[in-house]
């Protein structure tokens, strides 16, 4: 491989940095994916490099990882090591809120990144860690084209009345609305399902995207109608450490008559609740599944009760339902999860096969069903480079000398 261009993707999470490096001929392969996870706590690094090569895992020392900014230093070490003549002509950036405006990838710009600096705020455990992404790509990546993918933009499609609260007007022109999160995983889920079963595509999809993160979306021909989460990456589901949907009220309680602060409350609500606050034992639902204790299966008997909810919920919005895919970490993994959120769902068209499910086989509802449950791996990392690659693609004015991030 001789100067081969490349495209770096970045998905910057609270704790963790996923990256991949695709090549990017007529459609982007990837050579490497990986994961520096417990940044600034007990850092570890995972790593695959395709098919025959065994894949890498090790602890990390805490300067290894001690933040984000070294955590990338270090991905990129592992990925010059192994692929020391690779240029990264691409940088593609997992940006959580992309604000109302934003509906599909955008290159980076001072303009830009002023907009989506001042969007932190309403994706606090997110924003702040893809921006600084983007800062440390830049400084070590000062040529590359930078490309920001939005979560929010698969959503952009909802209709007002799954897009608006019922404030007075003039908060909605302000931007509060249901932005809806998780959209690079839909995105790619739509994809796979238009390629493998494009009549499952044409038609009523609920997809579940299960992870630390967690929300559903309701798709109707492969694009977003309605979704859990909302203004914020807090609402709908209970999530590994975020409380998921919660009456407004109790804010007003915790702060009126428990004086707590604002930021109190905010890191309750996103850091201390879910399964890990339910549980009092941990955010993991390996870790909850295999405890067996009171609190342990109270959280997972709430988080699965609230995915059924939103199952019912979201069918109504399309108006019946043809199709329930999992993915996400737990979605993808976990068959316990699977099994109680398809318990005694016949009257909504789902019939588990309980063998295909155990398998982790693609389909696992009965050839019966009169609506289809898959398991589909979601595949971020792959949207992103897509989006990039793209990008460059059709802006090729860029080599010419428009502003770029670095001008920041
Ligand atoms: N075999 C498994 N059984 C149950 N849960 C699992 C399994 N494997 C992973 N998970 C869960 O998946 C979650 C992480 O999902 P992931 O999609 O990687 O999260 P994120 O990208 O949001 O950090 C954790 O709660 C973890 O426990
Ligand atoms: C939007 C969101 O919740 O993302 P993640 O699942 O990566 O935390
Ligand atoms: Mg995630």
């Amino acid at each position: 491989m001789t100067n081969t261009p490349v495209a770096l993707t970045l998905n910057a999470g609270s704790s963790s940095l996923k990256f991949g490096l695709f090549s990017i001929g007529a459609t982007p392969v990837a050579m490497a994916v990986g994961l520096v996870d417990s940044i600034g706590r007990t850092p570890t690094l995972k790593a695959s490099f395709g098919a025959g090569m065994p894949p890498l895992g090790r602890d990390l020392t805490p300067a290894e990882a001690s933040d984000h900014k070294s955590a990338l230093a270090t991905a990129l070490a592992l990925l010059r090591q192994h692929f020391p003549e690779a240029q990264v002509a691409v940088v593609g950036h997992r940006v959580v809120h992309g604000g109302p405006s934003y509906d599909g990838p955008m290159r980076l710009t001072p303009q830009v990144m002023a907009e989506l600096r001042r969007l932190s705020p309403f994706a606090p455990i997110h924003q702040p860690h893809n921006l600084a992404g983007i800062d440390a790509a830049v400084a070590a990546f000062p040529d590359a084209v930078q490309v920001a993918c939005f979560d929010t933009a698969f959503h952009r499609s909802h209709p007002w009345v799954n897009d608006t609260f019922a404030l007075p007007r003039d908060y909605y022109d302000k931007g509060v609305r249901r932005y809806g999160f998780h959209g690079l995983s839909y995105d790619y889920i739509s994809g796979e399902l238009n390629r493998t079963a494009p009549l499952i595509h044409a038609g009523r999809v609920i997809v579940a995207h299960l992870g630390n993160g967690a929300s559903m979306c309701a798709m109707l021909g492969g694009r977003s109608v309605a979704s859990t989460m909302g203004f914020t990456a807090l609402d709908g589901l209970p999530m590994g450490t975020r409380t998921g949907q919660i009456d407004p009220g109790v804010i007003f309680y915790l702060v009126q008559q428990e004086g707590m602060t604002i930021d109190e409350v905010r890191d309750l609500f996103y850091t201390r609740s879910g399964l890990l606050g339910l549980s009092g034992l941990s955010n993991d639902m390996r870790a909850l599944e295999a405890a067996g204790s009171t609190q342990a299966n109270e959280a997972i008997d709430y988080f699965v009760f609230r995915i059924r909810r939103e199952l019912g919920g979201l069918a109504a919005a399309l108006g019946g339902l043809d199709a329930l895919v999992f993915c996400g970490g737990i979605g993808e993994n976990s068959r316990l999860i699977r099994e109680r959120v398809c318990e005694g769902m016949g009257w909504i068209g789902l019939d588990l096969d309980r063998a295909r499910n155990a398998a982790g086989d693609t389909v696992i509802s009965t050839d019966m069903s009169r609506a289809r449950v898959m398991v589909i791996p979601t595949n971020e990392e792959l949207v992103i480079a897509r989006a990039a690659k793209k990008v460059v693609d059709a802006d090729s004015a860029c080599a010419a000398g428009r502003p770029n991030v670095r001008n920041t």
